[in-house]
């Protein structure tokens, strides 16, 4: 289209006026519809404004007074940006020389400043090529963070000393040695290994100090704790040492600790060394009695019969439960349900005052805290009533219900059976009220199942023999050893828990949960109180298998 303007007037261009008077004249000859939308369009305004601005812009471009628009400065930014979008910005670097061996290995060099963290990372010889190695990194550590050494890297150079035939030893040597910036000269492990953080949380049973360790790769990178710590596992990687960080602790380096596989070792080694002919003993007993619960004694109906008279040997047990390796238990949190109730387990030595506080805890809300009804194979008293004191069966009955593992503790007193039942203990459960239990320690095997999720305290001695003495003698305390409960604990009883304490201690210290030590009764008390709040409305750990 040539230069047709429609005037300011309203006139059309000569060639728009051209096109109209021969649209009119084709009439006739084409569609009507057809003629009239051409019409429309060739005298619409729209049409006639591009034609318009069309016609200008060519007569400008005829007077050639467009000037380039681009300065000196968008035409660098211009040339910049295609520089870049051609990626045209590497150095160029020379033809490689023909001479260079193309087998030379690749080899990094890092440089890290020293300061008092460690490098947190262990190295060793290895096994088939005799070179130095990185054994592993600790996460968290200075080397980890730097992202710049690798488990594997082969260690060639530390501040310009050739490492070649020197020991692990000897390269630590020299790290001690340096001041300021430490320079490695590294050949780079084929795969860098995962080094992603587990999420596994472990509950302790033993106590470790890395310092008396003699088989740790190296003690400074060790992390010592005590049993019952809960521990975050961030590496597995190594079958004999892995990495963990104590929970709660704002350290971010973690440490070396034995694992399971190797601390089983160990206890294993240690046992056999101390038995007679290098053997382990063997556990003696399969079945797990307990001490038979209930009151003959129509005033404490807490009370049970007294340990001495039981017709099983805890010896016997004990070395069973001996037999059983603890090294680390793994744990998640357990979050309290509204309304459904962890039972409560005091278990302690025989004397020690866990009826005491069983008792006084029921009795501050009765309607909240109870504790279950027993059974018993022999026959009611006067002045006894069925289901308060005892629930009262017969032998036959109870002896098959033992057989199915209905009790979750039982034993014999003077002919008669006596025992919990897991039912009597699920229906206050259900009822939505908590559970108090003071079984015999051994019963511990049976209630602690991810059924029942029992929150276990350990009723503790007060620390010294004279403490433990003045405190049952001031309040005037029965002996639970004597039948008649008619006098106070001799010398000897208090030697008895004591020693007692220290065994369970020993063999189920690590299932409990906290631990009272019940010196002064009304401060224990208090104590009971404040845990079982905490039973009640804490996130707490517990074995992984009971939350899920
Ligand atoms: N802290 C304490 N101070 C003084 N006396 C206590 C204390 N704790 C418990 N007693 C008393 O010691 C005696 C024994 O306590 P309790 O019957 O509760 O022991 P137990 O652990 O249930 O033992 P058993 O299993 O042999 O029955 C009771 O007379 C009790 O009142």
């Amino acid at each position: 289209m040539t230069a047709a303007v429609m005037a300011s007037d309203g006139s059309y261009d000569p060639v728009i006026s051209k096109l109209i008077t021969s649209l009119k004249e084709s009439e006739g000859l084409s569609d009507e519809q057809d003629l009239g939308f051409l019409q429309n369009l060739l005298q619409s305004k729209e049409l006639n404004a591009l034609v318009n601005v069309h016609s200008k812009v060519a007569k400008i471009n005829k007077d050639d007074r467009i000037a380039p628009l681009l300065s000196s400065s968008m035409q660098s930014l211009l040339f910049a940006h295609d520089a870049i979008a051609q990626k045209d910005f590497y150095p160029h670097l020379p033809e490689i020389p023909v001479e260079v061996d193309e087998d030379e290995e690749t080899i990094k060099i890092v440089q890290l400043v020293k300061s008092n963290e460690p490098l947190g990372a262990t190295i060793k010889t290895d096994e088939e090529t005799g070179k130095i190695i990185i054994a592993r990194i600790m996460h968290g550590g200075a080397a980890d963070r730097s992202g710049l050494i690798h488990v594997g890297d082969e260690v060639i150079e530390v501040n310009n000393i050739n490492v070649e035939g020197k020991t692990p030893g000897d390269v630590l040597q020299i790290l001690q040695n340096s001041e300021g910036t430490i320079t490695f000269k590294l050949v780079p492990s084929d795969g860098k290994l995962d080094q992603r953080e587990s999420k596994v949380r472990v509950k302790a049973y033993f106590d470790y100090e890395p310092e008396n360790d003699p088989y740790i790769p190296c003690k400074e990178a060790g992390l010592g704790f005590v049993r019952g710590d809960i521990l975050h596992i961030v590496s597995q990687d190594d079958s004999y040492w892995w990495q963990a960080r104590k929970e709660g602790e704002k350290t971010t380096r973690a440490g070396l600790i034995p694992s399971r596989a190797l601390q089983e070792r160990r206890i294993l080694h240690e046992r056999t060394a101390k038995e007679p002919n290098g053997e382990a003993k063997k556990g003696s007993c399969a079945s797990i009695c307990a001490t038979p619960p209930g009151s003959p004694n129509p005033n404490n109906p807490c009370r049970g019969p007294k340990t001495k008279k039981i017709m099983y040997d805890t010896a016997e047990n004990d070395d069973f439960d001996r037999e059983l390796i603890a090294t680390y238990e793994e744990v998640a949190k357990l979050y309290p349900r509204p309304g459904v109730f962890r039972p409560i387990v005091l278990i302690g030595a025989p004397g020690i005052g866990r009826n005491e506080l069983k008792r006084r805890l029921v009795a501050r809300d009765p309607e909240k805290y109870k504790s279950p009804v027993p059974y018993t194979t022999r026959s009611m008293r006067p002045g006894e009533v069925a289901g308060r004191e005892y629930l009262f069966v017969t032998r036959e009955k109870m002896e098959a219900d033992i057989a199915a593992g209905k009790f979750i503790e039982y034993g014999e007193y003077k002919g008669h059976l006596y025992g919990t039942s897991g039912e009597s203990v699920k229906s206050i459960v259900n009822a939505g009220c908590v559970c108090v239990l003071s079984p015999h320690y051994q019963a511990l095997k049976t209630l602690r199942t991810a059924q029942l999720k029992p929150y276990i305290v350990h009723i503790r001695p007060p620390a010294t023999f004279e403490s433990l003495k003045q405190t049952r003698t001031k309040a005037r305390a029965k002996s639970t050893f004597d039948e008649t409960n008619s006098r106070g604990f001799t010398d000897d009883e208090f030697q008895e828990m004591i020693k007692s304490d220290e065994r369970i201690n020993f063999l189920y210290g690590h299932f409990c949960d906290d631990e009272i030590l019940n010196g002064d009764l009304t401060e224990a008390f208090e104590k009971l109180v404040e845990l079982a709040a905490k039973s009640e409305s804490e996130p707490l750990w517990a074995p992984t298998s009971w939350v899920q």
